[in-house]
């Protein structure tokens, strides 16, 4: 249990944020440097694996199709590095990451034009020089690719520590197990918890996806959708063969209905985290009642991928861990 960090000379905070996942903890956490006396509040004790943060590992990458995110990421990349300065701690991971698809697929040619606008470092492979670089992955129905240099892995679970003590360590507020139970808008918001009463100047509500839940009693809901994402790892043929040190990359492949990634074997060695951009729609209170349908598609989607593009894997989860996303309608968020 996080100790509550210093109260606040008045009672009033300047802002109170809801919710620390990595957006609620990076949102605190500036607003704290910048001098704002700011209440961070968490429902479940930290850590804990029940929203979108958690786990060991995320890609950073330059390359979205998306215009507005590949905009952002310069500034993205500089605030990563600075919290490693003031933290002390490695949070990224330069591992490069391989965009695989059909040079006549309008996504992957998007992705290609979106790295040659922003000038980001890459190359483009064609079938053979793909299979030559990457002999892990086999380009079944001859695919090409395009790389991302500057992409590469963090440290999910490190990076929210690094944040939430920088947060503390910049003055602000931290209270952990603390559920916010109703809020009063105002001139003065009041946030009621189930532990106390707290009012402020301003709110940021980034409770993932217990946004909507949080909003109803407001009157408000965003068009989000809330589903399970089956974090899957795969064991290695032979240790190592797709791992960091044997250069090899992220990858996001655009051969099946949605995208399906992975990263090179690191956090649990001998076994890479490949997974399927989609899942399950489930209610973050319930999220591991497993749905009525069928047995899990995505899980099948990716076992069918790597037997065919990844041969030196197992093609049978070895671990299964979850996750939420919360997208917005059926489009990704
Ligand atoms: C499997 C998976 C892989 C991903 N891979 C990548 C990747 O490679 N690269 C990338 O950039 N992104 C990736 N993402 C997306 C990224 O992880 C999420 O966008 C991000 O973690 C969302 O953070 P958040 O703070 O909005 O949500 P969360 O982490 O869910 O945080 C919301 C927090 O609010 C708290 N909360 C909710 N209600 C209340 C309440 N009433 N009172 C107090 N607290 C409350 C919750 O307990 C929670 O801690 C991935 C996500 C998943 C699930
Ligand atoms: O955002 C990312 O980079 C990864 C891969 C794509 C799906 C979501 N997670």
């Amino acid at each position: 249990m996080m100790a509550a960090a210093g109260e606040p000379h008045s009672s009033l905070y300047d802002t109170i944020v809801v919710g620390a996942g990595i957006q609620g903890s990076f949102t605190a956490y500036h607003l704290a440097k910048r001098g704002r006396e700011t209440l961070l509040l968490e429902q479940f004790p930290l850590p804990h694996s029940r929203g979108s943060s958690h786990g060991q590992s995320r890609i950073i990458r330059h390359a979205y199709p998306q215009e507005h995110y590949s905009q952002m990421m310069a500034e993205s990349y500089r605030l990563w590095e600075q919290l490693e300065a003031e933290a002390g701690v490695s949070l990224y991971r330069q591992t490069g990451l391989l965009v695989l698809g059909a040079n006549t697929n309008p996504e992957f040619q998007c992705w290609c034009r979106t790295l040659v606008k922003h000038n980001v470092p890459g190359k483009l492979f064609t079938t053979e020089s793909l299979h030559g670089r990457f002999p892990g992955i086999r380009p079944y129905h001859g695919e090409v690719g395009v790389s991302d240099h500057t992409a590469g892995v963090l440290s999910a679970d490190r990076a929210l520590r690094a944040v939430q003590d920088g947060f503390q360590r910049c003055g602000g507020a931290l209270h952990d197990g603390e559920k916010v139970t109703d809020i009063k808008p105002g001139v003065v918001v009041t946030v009621t918890t189930s532990r106390g009463v707290y009012q402020a100047n301003s709110l940021v509500i980034t409770a993932g996806p217990w946004a909507n839940k949080l909003l109803a009693p407001l009157g408000l809901q965003l068009p989000l959708q809330t589903l399970r994402i089956n974090v899957c790892y795969w064991k290695e043929k032979v240790p190592g063969a797709y791992g960091v040190s044997a250069n090899f990359p992220c990858f996001l492949a655009l051969c099946a209905p949605h995208h399906i990634y992975g990263l090179p074997s690191n956090e649990y060695p001998g076994l890479v985290k490949i997974c399927y951009h989609s899942g399950s729609l489930a209610d973050p209170e319930e999220r591991d009642q497993l749905p009525e349908t069928s047995a899990l598609p995505d899980i099948q989607i990716l076992q069918d991928f790597i037997s065919k593009y990844l041969p030196g894997l197992v093609p049978e989860p070895a671990v299964v861990e979850h996750c939420m996303y919360t997208v917005r309608g059926r489009r990704w968020a």
